[in-house]
């Protein structure tokens, strides 16, 4: 018994150290476990910290890829506006170079004469209000040293220095003419004195773009220049009519008194690229109206005739007149006569569809006739029109198609959208 007890005693000893030597351990091993779950816990708040980073970083990124978008942007609207090259246009010598003002530039047929006059190497500056003109039209020799833009409505004096002037500034589409007929008449009688003395001062020659409205609704057919025409003062194309007329009659009082080279150019009916998508003339609103299967829309009964012209046979017109030495007024026209019916049937052949041709109420004072005599540009200027008017309408119905892929056209609304950012 005596030697079991200490065997006891050394088991409980053994024990006793065992698990001494164990809870220590323990107490060690979980020591370990805290101080490596608190390194955890550190991890953890980094892997948390870590999403912020990366949604900072992603905003940034964002912005940056925003700030790049628009410089991409602009630099493809300034490669537009600005191109790095220009057509070639021809040397002459500060003997044949002319400095040429065009008061209206910007418009439809202003810009093709500033087309015309640039490719022949002469200084050209535009002045223009945009009423009805545009920037766009002309853009093409933004920056050339030859060309210069003023925005400058000729109600209001000019001074500058140049050698010829055609005046081309007026609105001259019957819906754009009568929307502000106040404004027509001071553009084509004030705006005519402006062009005119300034021409006086400069002893500059200078081109008056008059029209065949100053015949008014005409009782003679074609009409020569020696009609003196069918006006009623007071209707609502009076703004127009009378007011280039008054234009013409400034200009050949200016002329008289005060002994200076003038040229007036009636111009008849004239269409082509560039005109604008609301101009509200036949030739563009039946075309917009067949290439979108619209209806047609014949004002009255369709009987009353046209004559058109495209544009490049007006300016040669205008440019041999201007070099001419003939200062009594020269129609400028195509004499080959339509019917606004045949029109509609020759612009809905042209462009297919489905249209319809409707026949809506007429307007007021709308002459029945026209088509100009051309006997005298024939014999002082050598000049008669070339296009042919199917030719020339399918560069139309071209550009117009071009055009309605570049903007939304509403014509209830009588504006339109522009589908590209425009500076
Ligand atoms: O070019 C000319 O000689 C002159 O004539 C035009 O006046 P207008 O001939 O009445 O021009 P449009 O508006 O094109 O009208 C031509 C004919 O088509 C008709 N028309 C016009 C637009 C339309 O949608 N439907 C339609 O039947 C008119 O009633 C008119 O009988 C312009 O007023 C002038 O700028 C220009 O000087």
């Amino acid at each position: 018994m005596t030697q079991v007890i200490p065997k006891v005693k050394h088991i409980a000893v053994f024990l006793f150290v065992t698990l001494t030597v164990l809870f220590i351990l323990l107490k060690f091993l979980h020591g370990i476990e805290v101080n490596s779950s608190d390194e955890n816990k550190n991890d953890a708040t980094r892997d948390l910290k870590f999403p912020e980073d990366v949604q900072h970083a992603t905003i940034m990124l964002n912005d940056a890829y925003r700030k790049i978008e628009a410089l991409e942007e602009k630099i493809i609207s300034l490669e537009g506006r600005v191109p790095k090259t220009y057509p070639d246009v021809r040397f002459l010598n500060y003997l044949q170079r002319k400095r040429i003002l065009i008061t209206g530039g910007a418009g439809f047929v202003g810009s093709h004469l500033v087309d015309k006059l640039m490719l022949e190497g002469h200084e050209v500056i535009v002045a223009d209000n945009f009423y009805t003109g545009r920037k766009l039209n002309v853009e093409q020799w933004l920056g050339h040293e030859n060309f210069e833009l003023i925005h400058h409505d000729i109600v209001n004096p000019l001074y500058i220095e140049v050698d010829e002037i055609y005046h081309l500034a007026s609105p001259a589409s019957p819906p754009h003419y009568m929307h502000n007929p106040v404004k027509t008449i001071k553009t084509n009688t004030l705006g005519t004195i402006n062009v005119l003395g300034l021409a006086r001062r400069l002893n500059a020659k200078v081109l008056i773009a008059s029209t065949s409205e100053v015949y008014g609704d005409p009782d003679i057919h074609p009409q020569p220049e020696t009609y003196w025409g069918h006006v009623n003062p007071i209707g609502p194309r009076a703004c127009y009519d009378e007011g280039k007329r008054v234009s013409e009659s400034l200009t050949y009082a200016y002329a008289k008194q005060e002994n200076m080279q003038v040229r007036v150019a009636r111009i008849f009916n004239t269409y082509g690229p560039k005109m604008h998508m609301n101009d509200g003339r036949v030739v563009s609103n039946f075309i917009l109206q067949a290439l979108q299967e619209d209806v047609i829309t014949v004002y009255g009964s369709g009987d009353q005739t046209r004559s058109f012209q495209y544009i490049s046979d007006l300016i040669e017109g205008l440019v041999m007149l201007m070099n001419s030495n003939y200062s009594q007024p020269v129609n400028l026209g195509n004499p080959i006569e339509h019917t606004i019916n045949e029109f509609a049937t020759i612009i809905k052949t042209l462009v297919g569809g489905n249209s319809k041709v409707v026949h809506v109420s007429e307007v007021e004072d709308d002459p029945q006739r026209r088509r100009p005599d051309i006997t005298r540009a024939k014999k002082y200027l050598n000049w008669e029109p070339k296009v042919d008017l199917n030719e020339g309408l399918e560069k139309t119905v071209e550009y117009f198609r071009q055009e309605l892929k570049k903007f939304k056209y509403t014509p209830r609304n009588k504006f339109f959208i522009s589908n590209r950012h425009h500076p």
